[in-house]
């Protein structure tokens, strides 16, 4: 098959490349233009396992190429697109890049195409964009639904393993078409219609939002009580009717995905008259997941103003460079407020990814973080942070010696022998 695919992020240029390495000629567009030349020298512009591999190979054997304007040969088969559908103040989805996607394939498409949607729209979208868009096009133009589930960090194996595929439309043969982009990937097809392949991305991401915001919520209890949330979490998701995954007690949910989509999720659900009192809850218990951490920090320290707290892990997760709405700015942001002396360590993010206060200092080194720092605040389960010589760090801290394991990923038994005071989440 012959593919455009418009956005080369961290989905488009995924889907680039797994789909060029599946056999398909593909052409990855993105109107940065910075981006698509380091691409072309195999440069990668994401931190993402096996990408770069992937990349270079198809560029190797021509299966790939990459462009920084949407050019449809009589050849191309479809246009997948895969750009930003980034969050507005008001919690509606900003769709401007879609609708400039639109705007341009009408203006140079002249044989009949399909469309293949992989951003994440909101339900109602597609429709929308058929009537507005393309029913004014000259030839025939299909709009296929097809919403992603990768996750960043492993993106690459989450598009071979994907729990199932879902296709909204309402052309067969097109729908036929698009799920030959996946012979070789054996997972269920989930067939239907376009608004409701929309809902599945959105109803997927507020569930997994929920758990998390649920299993938070019990561990603040678990402290109230005395109980802790990690066997509480284990033994609960035994139960293969509720299951053990997204029990993760800790900061709450950060990245590009969730808390837009959540709050996407909330604005399509208002403006429809359905007041999705649950979704509200969730969204609310993440952001104050994050001023408790902080609390929780103050009130060991009795002030924290002028003390040294190192922050360790700015990304949302372990293994991507992606700093979108990680818990780690706003914790640092609460904690400069405070007037801490703030060091933030990441393995791998570096100043042009995140937009920290210009009062703290960023290092990839976590020793310039926890040299002297009176307390610790751990926000991402790197494993160059599990794997810290933590005897070490012990004798070049200050008292109180505080560690926050706001992701409970340390050994609390350790730490505490080590002369640590630890603070996990619900323990
Ligand atoms: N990041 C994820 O893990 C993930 C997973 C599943 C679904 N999604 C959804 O996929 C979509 C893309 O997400 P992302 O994280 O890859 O976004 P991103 O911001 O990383 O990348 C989007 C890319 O599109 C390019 N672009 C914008 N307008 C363009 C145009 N007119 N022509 C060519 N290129 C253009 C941008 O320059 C950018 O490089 C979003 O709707 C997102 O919600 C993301
Ligand atoms: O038990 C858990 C699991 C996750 N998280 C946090 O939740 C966030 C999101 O994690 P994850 O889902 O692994 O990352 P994403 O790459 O954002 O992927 C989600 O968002 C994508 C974009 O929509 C979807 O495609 C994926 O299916 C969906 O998992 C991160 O901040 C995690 O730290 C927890 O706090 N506890």
């Amino acid at each position: 098959m012959k593919v455009i695919v418009v956005g080369a992020g961290y989905v488009g240029l995924v889907a680039a490349a797994c789909l060029s390495q599946s056999g398909h000629q593909v052409v990855c567009v993105d109107k940065n233009i910075k981006k698509i030349e380091a691409l072309n020298n195999g440069i990668i512009p994401i931190y993402e396992e096996n990408l770069e591999s992937i990349v270079r190979e198809s560029l190797g054997n021509n299966n790939l190429q990459f462009s920084s304007k949407i050019f449809v040969s009589s050849d191309i088969d479809m246009i997948i697109i895969a750009v930003g559908t980034p969050t507005l103040p008001d919690g509606r989805v900003d769709l401007s890049q879609v609708y400039n996607v639109f705007r341009e394939i009408v203006n140079v498409v002249d044989h009949p195409i399909i469309v293949v949607m992989k951003s994440t729209v909101p339900p109602g979208v597609g429709e929308k964009v058929k009537k507005v868009f393309l029913n004014k096009s000259k030839v025939p133009i299909s709009y296929i639904s097809n919403p992603e589930f990768l996750r960043e960090g492993q993106a690459v194996w989450d598009w071979y393993n994907p729990d199932r595929i879902v296709i909204g439309g309402d052309d067969r043969e097109s729908i036929k078409k698009v799920l030959k982009l996946y012979s070789d990937i054996d997972a269920p097809r989930c067939i239907m219609d376009i608004t409701s392949a929309e809902m599945v991305k959105y109803a997927s991401n507020a569930f997994l939002a929920t758990k998390i915001s649920f299993i938070n919520e019990i561990a603040n209890l678990c402290e109230l009580v005395g109980a802790d949330i990690l066997p509480v979490a284990k033994a609960v998701g035994l139960d293969k009717r509720i299951g053990g995954q997204f029990l993760k007690a800790g900061l709450g949910y950060g990245g590009s995905c969730f808390p837009k989509d959540t709050r996407g999720l909330d604005f399509v659900s208002t403006i429809n008259g359905h007041t999705f009192n649950l979704l509200k809850s969730v969204i609310e218990v993440n952001f104050k997941q994050r001023i408790y951490a902080v609390r929780k920090l103050i009130n060991h320290l009795g002030t924290i103003n002028g003390k040294k707290v190192g922050v360790l892990g700015i990304a949302f997760k372990p293994n991507t460079d992606d700093t979108r709405e990680s818990p780690a700015i706003d914790i640092i942001k609460m904690l400069v407020d405070e007037g801490a002396d703030v060091v933030a360590y990441d393995p791998v993010v570096g100043s042009e990814q995140c937009p920290l206060p210009e009062e703290i200092t960023l290092t990839n080194n976590y020793e310039v973080a926890t040299k002297h720092a009176h307390a610790l605040v751990i926000c991402t389960e790197w494993p160059e942070i599990l794997n810290i010589d933590w005897e070490e760090v012990a004798g070049h801290m200050r008292d109180p010696k505080v560690i926050l394991d706001g992701r409970n990923c340390l050994s609390k038994s350790l730490l505490v022998e080590l002369g640590f005071k630890y603070l996990g989440i619900g323990r």
